[in-house]
């Protein structure tokens, strides 16, 4: 699923009648996956709408609440991402077996990751909690634990996080940043979503 692909654009769009550019512009750029953030109200219609092309892996990402786990997947939902751990969320994905990737960025959540049956968590806000010497550190005590570093990564830093073995992917918004999308500027998200 998420692991065949090693960026994963984390989008935020207000308006759902883009969804079908945006999906196509991902597709030409060569990054067909996107975590439609439940932050905006039409964010289950961009999911279904992305989702409905058929050439997309399509997520949900902000994730808090396990009502959200249902509208995510009846919408179309392939995978959850969450910037936090609730085991609530946790445990509704793994009713419908819907893969979860909470956000830590302490060992104890990472244990408490673990103890909800996890392996792959999303390392959230990457930047703003030490970087990749935080990612080196918890790897080392985590052998077992595969990293999505997310926030404030960049199309420069991002290649510095692959490099590192237990790094599964990195998250951004770079490739989706919101000018680009109230812009309409589809050509310029393809060419950002092939820089990698
Ligand atoms: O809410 C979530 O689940 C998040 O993932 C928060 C942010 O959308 C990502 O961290 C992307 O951050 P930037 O690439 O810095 O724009």
């Amino acid at each position: 699923m998420i692991g065949d692909f090693r960026v994963i654009p984390v989008v935020v769009l207000h308006d759902p009648a883009s969804a079908d550019d945006l999906g196509a512009a991902l597709v030409a750029g060569g990054l067909p996956i996107a975590e439609v953030t439940f932050r905006t109200e039409g964010a289950a219609t961009v999911l279904r709408r992305l989702a409905q092309r058929g050439d997309l892996t399509v997520g949900a990402g902000t994730v808090i609440k396990a009502a959200q786990v249902d509208q995510a997947y009846e919408a179309g939902a392939r995978f959850v991402v969450s910037p936090g751990l609730s085991a609530e969320v946790v445990r509704r994905c793994q009713a419908l077996h819907l893969p979860v990737i909470p956000g830590v960025s302490t060992a104890t959540e990472i244990i408490a990751a673990l103890d909800l049956g996890l392996d792959t968590v999303k390392f959230f806000p990457a930047e703003a909690s030490g970087g990749l010497p935080t990612v080196k550190a918890l790897a080392a005590a985590f052998p077992q634990v595969r990293f999505v570093p997310t926030g404030g990564i960049t199309a420069q830093s991002a290649r510095s996080y692959l490099d590192h073995p237990a790094v599964a992917a990195v998250g951004g918004s770079w490739m989706v940043a919101p000018d680009l999308l109230a812009g309409k500027k589809w050509d310029e998200v393809a060419e950002r979503c092939a820089i990698l």
